[in-house]
């Protein structure tokens, strides 16, 4: 008899990310070698390096002891082995609650006892920037990226299926910044594709499902049910709420926008980088004649990545800011200059944009 089909979903899911690894680690062996500073045992240590085999790669999973990353965990546990690929884990201790230090340590022998090694625990302090939310996901991320570059991982898996990506979508659409926030988050993402999304196609019930039936003990994070939190509103009352009004296929059909989104937004991001050369004058400064004659998505792109490029950081650029820069040349009344996040400033002198920093 096979596996129960919850525990088949969640290995064949994690199964076809590491077969994406494996190919890429021999398309490019001489940079996933690279990546892999893990000392050879000295039998491999020959005089030509470049009969030297790599090593085999190393992926983590980032495990918070919930039910999708601990699905995810034995997931990987069970297939990593099969292909020759050795399989660790993180924990990040938040220090958000009294005993978050003892929850991380039961999930490291969890994670042991599943058969990975190596296993970190990694706490973290988590700043005020942006709110509780976005602050403990920075230092999550920070301690993921720290431990990934220690032993030389080439991925990182996180466990965000079906049900967080509809959130994200919703939470994007709320805020009313355009399909970029619509499209998600991507299976693959951060420096060099670090990160793995092996479950955006599942959903949490397969997770849970899973865990039960191998009888995987689970912490259910407090957080999580917090009407504080947004996300966990959302999760509660907003996803419910639209499910009853909607149907069921909801959470679905927004996992679809995301993909869709991704795939128009990558497209308008591709369409503004070509179009950028031809509304430079030959000093390399905007012309506002030209950035006009653009359809608005693709100006809006341009003038987006014209600030980035002058200083002003990218997560704290808002709609509302480019919408600004945009009426200096769709709504030119010869207003002054525009204040923008990193001290950049944008004014409009003759037919031309200039932004820069000071
Ligand atoms: N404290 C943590 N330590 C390590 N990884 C974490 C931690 N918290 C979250 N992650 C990673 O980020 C993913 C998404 O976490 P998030 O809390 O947003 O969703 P979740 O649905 O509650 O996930 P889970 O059930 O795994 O806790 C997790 O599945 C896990 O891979």
């Amino acid at each position: 008899m096979g596996p129960h089909p919850a525990v088949a979903a969640i290995r064949l899911a994690v199964r076809r990310v590491l077969h994406d690894l494996l190919t890429e680690h021999h398309r490019a062996p001489a940079a996933v070698a690279h990546a892999l500073p893990r000392e050879l045992p000295p039998s491999s240590r020959l005089p030509s390096s470049r009969e030297v085999p790599p090593p085999p790669p190393l992926v983590l999973v980032a495990c918070s002891g919930g039910a999708d990353s601990m699905a995810l965990a034995s997931a990987l546990a069970f297939e990593a082995p099969k292909l020759g690929i050795t399989a660790g884990g993180v924990t990040v201790d938040h220090g958000l609650q009294p005993g978050s230090d003892l929850r991380a340590a039961e999930v490291v022998q969890r994670l042991r006892e599943l058969g990975l090694d190596p296993v970190d625990s990694v706490a973290v302090t988590v700043g005020r920037n942006g709110g509780p939310e976005a602050a403990a996901r920075d230092a999550r991320y920070a301690a993921l990226d720290t431990a990934a570059e220690r032993h030389g991982a080439a991925a990182v898996l996180l466990g965000h299926t079906r049900d967080d990506q509809a959130e994200t979508v919703l939470l994007g659409l709320a805020r009313g910044s355009g399909i970029r926030s619509l499209s998600g988050m991507a299976a693959v993402s951060g420096a060099g594709g670090r990160y793995r999304r092996p479950f955006l196609g599942l959903d949490r019930q397969t997770a849970r499902k899973a865990c039960m039936v191998q009888s995987l003990p689970v912490w259910d994070d407090p957080h999580n049910a917090d009407p504080a939190y947004t996300r966990s509103r959302l999760r509660h009352e907003g996803l419910p709420a639209l499910e009853k009004a909607l149907g069921k296929g909801v959470v679905e059909a927004l996992a679809r926008t995301a993909q869709l989104s991704r795939d128009d937004a990558d497209a308008l991001d591709s369409w503004a980088s070509q179009a950028e050369a031809g509304v430079r004058d030959a000093a390399g400064l905007l012309e506002c004649a030209k950035l006009y004659a653009l359809p608005p998505a693709v100006r809006r792109r341009v003038l987006r990545r014209a600030a980035i490029e002058a200083g002003a950081p990218a997560g704290s650029l808002f709609a509302r800011h480019i919408e600004e820069i945009d009426r200096l040349i769709t709504g030119w009344r010869g207003q002054g200059a525009i204040n923008l996040p990193g001290k950049v400033v944008a004014r409009r002198q003759g037919g031309r944009l200039v932004i820069r920093q000071g």
